[in-house]
């Protein structure tokens, strides 16, 4: 029943991406440069006391930059870039404190961070790029530095500490890729509208602000146009709810059938949709949803081997002419929509003088006979 086809690309998928996954990325980015900056606090307390001055030093200072960093990264304009100078330093001194002349035999534990930091904050695939090349050498420094021997003893710590960071990289490895389907699958839910399959009402209209955005940047104009079914109603009341629905599909495919893999088809609630139509001007548009309006006309719904007939009413505002924020121009083309609805319905409203763009041009073809 769903249309299968979305004209694409529609703008979505991207904003996902860099928004429900990347504010998550963000405060989790926060969460532990604040952890980070607290735990080289206590350590350079230790450092003093231990009368390691320089390295004192040196934690303290590390220790203000990534609190002061856990508040900037919230905001920040290059997250990625960002998780990368976090990530690359804090392992290559993972590694130095397994060297450092007086370091801790159990300092190599610090070493499992590295998949569940690069993972957390990178993704499966390019955390398991970062963690695979640092865990390995990590690794093999410590062997190296502690010359374990090779009896029972000592095969069954290098066995522990192995296992364990194996272990901890299936499992941190498994974790992400659930995490990343849930996100995607959330993601989808959130940016669809389960029954017809076009775009949800919030995903739409981020659309259109990031598409007047574009269109500042570019000096391109873009067209707003809402369409709403006409008496929807009486479709539920004469053939039931289930052909109502049917109906919405159906208008949905009529309608993605002639749009252009730059638009945008969203569900704004009830029987109401908006059209996103890129790069193109009012008489443009106009042409389009007239070829709408018909196709709409002239196929009608085949529900139980009946016909439904079905028609639509649009309103059409051009940015920036009709309106220069989204609400504006949305105010403009809904506005029209109803004057649409007032006119006798199945019609387009594309100016100010708001009369159907039909009774014009028939008007103008009766004026041009002789
Ligand atoms: N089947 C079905 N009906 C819906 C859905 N959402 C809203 N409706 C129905 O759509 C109808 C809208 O009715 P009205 O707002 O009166 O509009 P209309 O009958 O289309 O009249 P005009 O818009 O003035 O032409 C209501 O009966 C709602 O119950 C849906 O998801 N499925």
């Amino acid at each position: 029943m769903k249309p299968n086809r979305q004209p694409s690309p529609r703008g979505n998928h991207e904003i996902s991406l860099t928004g429900l996954e990347e504010s998550g990325r963000r405060s989790l980015m926060s969460l532990i440069l604040s952890a980070t900056g607290l735990t080289l606090g206590c350590f350079s307390i230790l450092q003093f006391l231990a009368d390691n001055y320089l390295f004192a030093s040196f934690e303290l200072l590390a220790c203000s930059v990534l609190l002061w960093g856990s508040r900037g990264i919230l905001q920040a304009r290059r997250l990625e870039l960002w998780i990368y100078l976090y990530l690359v330093p804090t392992f290559c001194f993972l590694i130095y404190i397994i060297l450092m002349p007086r370091a801790s035999a159990t300092a190599f534990t610090w070493t499992y961070l590295m998949p569940l930091l690069s993972y957390l904050l990178l993704g499966k695939r390019r955390g398991a790029l970062l963690t695979l090349p640092f865990i390995c050498v990590a690794m093999l420094l410590y062997f190296v530095r502690y010359d374990l021997p090779l009896d029972a003893a000592g095969l069954i710590d290098i066995g522990n500490a192995i296992l364990c960071g194996v272990l901890i990289i299936v499992f941190v490895h498994l974790y992400e890729s659930r995490r990343a389907q849930a996100y995607q699958q959330l993601e989808y839910q959130a940016q669809t509208d389960p029954l017809t399959g076009v775009t949800s009402r919030g995903s739409f209209k981020r659309s259109l602000l990031r598409a007047i955005q574009e269109a500042e940047r570019s000096h391109n104009r873009l067209v707003l146009v809402l369409m709403d079914i006409d008496h929807f109603k009486s479709v539920n009341d004469r053939w039931g709810h289930d052909a109502g629905d049917h109906a919405l599909c159906h208008v949905c495919e009529q309608l993605l059938d002639r749009l252009r893999v730059t638009d945008s088809l969203g569900r704004l609630g009830g029987e109401e949709f908006g059209l996103l139509l890129r790069n193109t001007d009012n008489a443009s548009a106009t042409r389009l949803v007239e070829q709408l309006r018909q196709h709409i006309v002239d196929n009608p719904l085949s529900y139980g081997g009946q016909p439904i007939a079905l028609s639509a009413t649009f309103g059409l505002a051009e940015w920036p002419t009709d309106g220069y924020s989204t609400d504006e121009l949305y105010r403009c083309a809904d506005r029209r929509l109803y004057s649409g609805k007032h006119q006798g319905r199945n019609c387009l409203i594309n100016g100010a003088d708001e009369s159907p763009v039909q009774a014009r041009t028939a008007a103008e073809a009766t004026r041009q006979e002789p």
